[in-house]
Parts: structure tokens; C-alpha cells; sequence
């Protein structure tokens, strides 16, 4: 297929309630959203990272430029007979994961409507169904996280992550431990805000029978995790760390984790993610699909990669209504049972997108770059 031409739209989207992490509080969503078409047919992508660079290092801002510079005038024009040869045109350029990924993903969504396949059958997913965790933020007391968990433990959610940070950590579990008891399916995240002096309160977390911590220490390391994994008996996970398929053999060979939270953008786009779950697969370590806090089309990426079978924990891939009033696809994304959502099965991501409500929440446009 020819890439005929691509539209770059940046959208802005007020969260229903702020989003509170070790690293800050945000509350709105700024994305690129990526149309890439071929024969009159459409694409989708959407960028995930923050419009800060405290997760990593890329904003919605150095998306946009790379995209306009760099990825949509390498792709447009081009023949593309498989998604898998987009990873390679921009395997020369150095990290900007999450810009490759918002144009990658656009042209798995194309490639599989142009084939007539779900995007689940395209990426060789087989789940019909997947079921789902939610992801909870700090908030100002422990009690408030305590009703959060109620709250979504109501509407089904099958695993409650919830985030922690020095000084909002043991309380936390201890509380929801004492008021939901020890089945619950707990895991905490602490987005890189411990290091190995704290292993006496990284260790007091082993008593609450915790599916796993997700990457306790820094952002960027695989060797203090793998040190943190021998003193503790709680799994760890890492999320921040792992960017490519060397790292996550680097992360399996060192003992760094024993579960992996893989996140479409960070590890630049379905290609990449797929072969990290090949290797995750192949060597018996277990993997969730992380959140971005997406809108619609980046949902159902997330949804159509959690369709593969190493995809066997529930990942942060919450419906619509966790974060948005209206979402950007239609119907918005529901569960079909408490905690389950189904894989689409129509051709593509499978949801119309409504360019009438991108239009609406847009703030910055390059349409119809040939
Ligand atoms: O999309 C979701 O619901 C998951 C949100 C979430 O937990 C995260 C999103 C982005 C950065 C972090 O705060 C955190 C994570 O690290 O997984
Ligand atoms: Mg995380």
C-alpha cells in the first residue's frame, strides 16, 4: 500500500479527576494524533507521552517535531507492504520511541483495515476477551485511595495498582489489605522514586502479598533491580526501564524482574512490543500492557496487543469512562462483563474514531502532508 498522505492533529482533553503519580499531578492529556492514509482509507495512531518529560524524556512537544521533521517525511509516499518494515525505516533514529510509535501504530491500524483483519488477528492476537486492572493515583490521604480501590473494585476491576512514593507507601497497603483483605489482587507502582537505601521498607512490602512492584528504583536501571529482586519475595516489574528487546534480555538475564509491564509507546510502537512478548513468552516471564492514560485509538492498541496469549496478568487498560467524559472513539470503549473488555472484531482497531470531537478538541493541525 502507499502512504498517500498524513494529517498530524494535537488534541487536548481534560482528565474527570487529576492524575497523581511520584512524579506529579496532571490534569489534562495533551496527544498527536496521527491519520495516515492510503486509497481513501484511514489509520489511526496517538501519542502517549505527557506534555512533561517526568516519565521519560519525550513531551506531546517533541513528538510533534519529530513527526513534522523527521517520521511523516520518511513515510510519506512510501510503499509499505507490511507494518513490520515502519520499525525498520526508523530503526536509524536514536530513541523517540513514542514518536515512531504514534506513526507506526497509525499504519497497523491501516495495514489491517486494508486486509480486512481485526487488529488483534493482524499482530496474531487470539484472546476474544481480556480482562482488566486499573491503575490508581496518590491522593491527599490514605483513606481516599482506600475508596478509589472500592470504587473500581465495584465496577469489576480485576487487579488495583496503586501508586506509591516515600512516606505514602506501607500505610497504603496496609489500609486496603485491612479494609478488602488478602485476595484482592494488589500491585503497587512507584515510577522510579526508591533507591536501594530504602530496601528495609521495599522489604516490610513483602507481608502484603502483593502481585508484584512495579520499578521500585531508578528509571534508566536494570542492575540495582536485579540486586532489589534477591532481597525481596514480592515480584519485580519493570516499566520505565525497558525501552527495546536487548534490554528486556538484558533485564531477563540479570534477574532484574520477574514480570514486565509492556507499553506500546515506550518500546517504539506494535512491532517492537510483539517481539518483546515473543522473548517474554519464550522465557517464562509473564507481561501486562501498561497505560498512558489514552484516549480511544491508543485504548485499542493497547487492547488488540493484550489479545496475545503471554499477555496473561490484567494491564492498566481501563474502559473510556476511567479518564474521559467522551472519548474519541465510537462507542466509547465498555465492559462487557465486571472487569472484562472485549477484542474487536471488526477490521482495524475495530471503533469508528469521531473526527467531530478530535476536530472540537483540536489545538494545533498539519493536514493532508502529501
Ligand atoms: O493509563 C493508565 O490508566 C495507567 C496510568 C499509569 O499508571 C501510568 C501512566 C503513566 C505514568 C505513570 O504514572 C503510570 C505508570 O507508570 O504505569
Ligand atoms: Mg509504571
Amino acid at each position: 500500500m502507499k502512504i498517500d498522505r498524513i494529517t498530524l492533529r494535537q488534541v487536548r482533553v481534560p482528565l474527570k479527576a487529576p492524575f497523581e503519580t511520584s512524579f506529579g499531578r496532571m490534569s489534562r492529556k495533551d496527544c498527536v494524533i496521527v491519520s495516515v492514509y492510503s486509497d481513501g482509507i484511514a489509520g489511526y495512531g496517538e501519542s502517549v507521552a505527557f506534555s512533561h518529560p517526568y516519565y521519560n524524556e519525550e513531551t506531546t512537544d517533541t513528538i510533534w517535531y519529530m513527526l513534522e521533521h523527521f517520521l511523516v517525511p520518511a513515510l510519506v509516499g512510501k510503499e509499505v507492504t507490511s507494518p513490520e518494515e515502519v520499525a525498520v525505516l526508523f530503526a536509524p533514529i536514536r530513541r523517540n520511541h513514542m514518536a515512531i510509535s504514534a506513526i507506526e501504530t497509525a499504519v497497523w491500524d491501516l495495514y489491517a483495515k486494508r486486509s480486512g483483519l481485526s487488529l488483534a488477528h493482524a499482530l496474531g492476537g487470539g484472546k476474544q476477551e481480556i480482562e482488566v486492572g486499573v491503575s490508581i493515583g496518590i491522593e491527599p490521604t490514605v483513606d481516599l485511595v482506600v475508596r478509589n480501590v472500592e470504587r473500581f473494585a465495584e465496577q469489576g476491576y480485576k487487579r488495583m495498582k496503586v501508586k506509591i512514593k516515600p512516606g505514602f507507601d506501607i500505610q497504603v497497603v496496609e489500609a486496603i489489605r485491612k479494609r478488602f483483605g488478602d485476595e484482592l489482587p494488589l500491585m503497587v507502582d512507584a515510577n522510579s522514586a526508591y533507591t536501594l537505601r530504602d530496601i528495609p521498607i521495599l522489604k516490610e512490602l513483602d507481608h502484603y502479598n502483593l502481585l508484584m512492584i512495579e520499578q521500585p528504583l531508578a528509571h534508566d536501571d536494570i542492575i540495582e533491580h536485579a540486586a532489589l529482586q534477591l532481597e525481596m519475595r514480592t515480584p519485580v516489574c519493570l516499566d520505565e526501564s525497558i525501552h527495546t528487546l536487548a534490554d528486556a534480555r538484558h533485564a531477563i538475564d540479570l534477574g532484574s524482574c520477574r514480570i514486565m509491564n509492556i507499553k506500546i509507546g515506550r518500546v517504539g510502537g506494535l512491532a517492537n512490543a510483539k517481539q518483546i512478548h515473543d522473548l517474554c513468552l519464550q522465557r517464562g516471564i509473564p507481561v501486562w500492557c501498561g497505560g498512558m492514560l489514552e484516549l480511544g485509538i491508543g485504548r485499542l492498541h493497547n487492547v488488540a496487543l493484550s489479545s496475545l496469549s503471554n499477555f496473561s496478568i490484567p494491564g492498566d487498560v481501563s474502559a473510556s469512562d476511567r479518564y474521559w467524559e467522551q472519548d474519541i472513539v465510537i462507542p466509547g470503549i465498555q465492559m462487557v462483563r465486571p472487569g472484562v473488555l472485549a477484542v474487536p472484531t471488526h477490521a482495524g482497531i475495530g471503533h469508528e474514531v469521531c473526527e467531530q470531537t478530535i476536530e472540537r478538541l483540536t489545538v494545533r493541525k498539519l493536514q493532508g502532508i502529501t
